[in-house]
């Protein structure tokens, strides 16, 4: 089994779990009384590299990275730092994260927020909504393309903006095909942990000019967004090298900075 089958297992029994708690139609009803989401779409497509910046306590390549015992704070300074987007590890098991993390972030920064979880199933969704989320992760690589197509709908029509990860060539056109606007291409590979910084510049050139194309992980600092950005990255979503660092503020500026370079918005 690979490393991905074990999380979304564990995925899959916290989830039954949680519906068991929360019948989806109370959830539905959080979900309308949630804030109205915040337009991502428009948050990425700014001028520049945008910074996604990540709330990660731990990772199952390198276990127990930073105990972050106020998720918020974190956010405001990723928020200060001129990130565009947080993104939020809800994942418990081995990312150490959950929604109420996801609420808190919301509650207080001005920016998107992006659920970062396995999602199988569309309560998955209305969880991220009614927690505030106006992104949510969908990996390819853990979907049928069948369940791909309707979580993509689904997301759409309960106003929160897929975030569609590929990390292959052939994953990004199912990701194409599903109607995404928003592709994550991973240098991760989710089922080994292996990171090659080079899938970015092998798999972006396949995906259709007007999607959003973002450059996940292995981001160690501005000289990585600005590798990326020459192969066509809109943005970066960086977790590990922000929460391991002494300064997270100074650390998204430094990239915000990079990516804001005038050579790169002439060639974006
Ligand atoms: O910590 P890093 O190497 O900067 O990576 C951040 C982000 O890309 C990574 O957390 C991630 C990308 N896709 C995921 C899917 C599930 C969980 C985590 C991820």
């Amino acid at each position: 089994m690979s490393v991905l089958d074990e999380i979304v297992e564990g995925v899959r029994a916290d989830l039954a779990e949680r519906q068991r708690e929360v019948p989806l139609d109370v959830l539905k009803e959080r979900a309308a009384a949630a804030p109205a989401p915040r337009d991502a779409l428009a948050a990425l497509r700014g001028p520049g590299v945008s910074v996604i910046a990540e709330v990660k306590r731990s990772s199952p390549s390198k276990g127990a990275l930073a105990a972050i015992a106020d998720p918020a704070a974190l956010a405001r300074d990723y928020e200060s730092g001129g990130a565009k987007v947080i993104s939020v590890l809800t994942e418990r098991r081995r990312f150490g994260g959950s929604l109420e993390d996801l609420a808190a972030v919301r509650a207080n920064v001005g920016v998107c927020v992006l659920r970062k979880d396995f999602i199988v199933t569309s309560y998955q969704l209305w969880e991220a909504r009614a927690h505030g989320a106006d992104m949510a992760l969908l990996i390819v690589a853990a979907l049928e393309q069948d369940a791909l197509v309707s979580l993509v709908e689904r997301a759409e029509s309960i106003g929160l903006v897929p975030l569609v990860e590929a990390h292959t060539e052939e994953e990004a056109a199912r990701a194409v095909d599903a109607g995404a606007k928003v592709i994550g291409v991973n240098a991760r590979d989710l089922k080994t942990l292996q990171v090659d910084r080079g899938v970015f510049a092998r798999v972006a050139p396949r995906i259709p000019k007007d999607i959003v194309k973002i450059a996940e992980s292995g981001v160690r600092g501005p000289h990585d967004l600005l590798a990326y950005a020459s192969s066509g990255a809109d943005a970066v979503l960086v977790g590990e090298s922000l929460v391991i660092g002494k300064d997270p503020r100074t650390a998204v500026a430094d990239l915000v900075a990079a990516g804001a370079h005038p050579a790169l918005r002439q060639s974006g």
